[in-house]
């Protein structure tokens, strides 16, 4: 089960006119929302359930976008506990014409599990197999003190 949650790439799109700020580089806010909403999928794909955002943690948007730029997300799962949900969004950039992909900005997003009224629910406990990705997501959990 595991698998599916470990750097599952999820969520494309380009830039368009619309979605800049008065600099002409894609809005923070619009990098925001589509990464909620991808994380979102993923979450309610784990728990089988609704599920809202409870918090985004140090996120930090390290390269400007711009219009063409492909833009896509890199999600895993990092621990589970009683309703909630800890994933890395990793963002990744690539132009149209040119080079690799670059990664633009990263943060902790925490997810919970909700009922029709809006309140947690309990999700099962992630329970990872592949050693590798265990140590990976070990250093990732210490790194951002998750
Ligand atoms: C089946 C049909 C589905 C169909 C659908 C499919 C599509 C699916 C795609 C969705 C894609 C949309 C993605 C956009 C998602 C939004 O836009 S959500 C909108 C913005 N968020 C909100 O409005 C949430 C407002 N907050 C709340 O309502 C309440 O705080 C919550 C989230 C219900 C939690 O209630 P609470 O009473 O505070 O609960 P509490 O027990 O204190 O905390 C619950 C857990 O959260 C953790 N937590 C609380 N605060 C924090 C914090 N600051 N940091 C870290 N963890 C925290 C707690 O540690 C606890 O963890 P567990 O130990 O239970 O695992």
């Amino acid at each position: 089960m595991e698998a599916n949650f470990y750097q599952v790439h999820l969520g494309d799109f380009f830039v368009a006119p619309g979605m800049l700020n008065h600099l002409n580089i894609l809005h923070g806010g619009v990098l925001l929302k589509h990464c909620d909403s991808t994380v979102g999928v993923l979450a309610n794909r784990y728990s089988h359930s609704r599920v809202l955002t409870v918090a985004i943690n140090q996120f930090e948007f390290k390269r400007p976008a711009h219009v063409e730029d492909h833009i896509w997300f890199r999600i895993t799962l990092l621990k589970t506990g009683r309703h909630s949900m800890n994933f890395l969004a990793e963002v990744f950039s690539q132009g149209i014409t040119q080079g690799d992909p670059v990664k633009i900005g990263e943060g902790i997003m925490v997810f919970v599990a909700v009922n029709q009224a809006l309140r947690p629910v309990k999700i099962p406990p992630y329970q990872v197999t592949d050693t590798d990705h265990q140590t990976k997501i070990n250093a990732i959990i210490d790194k951002f003190g998750v």
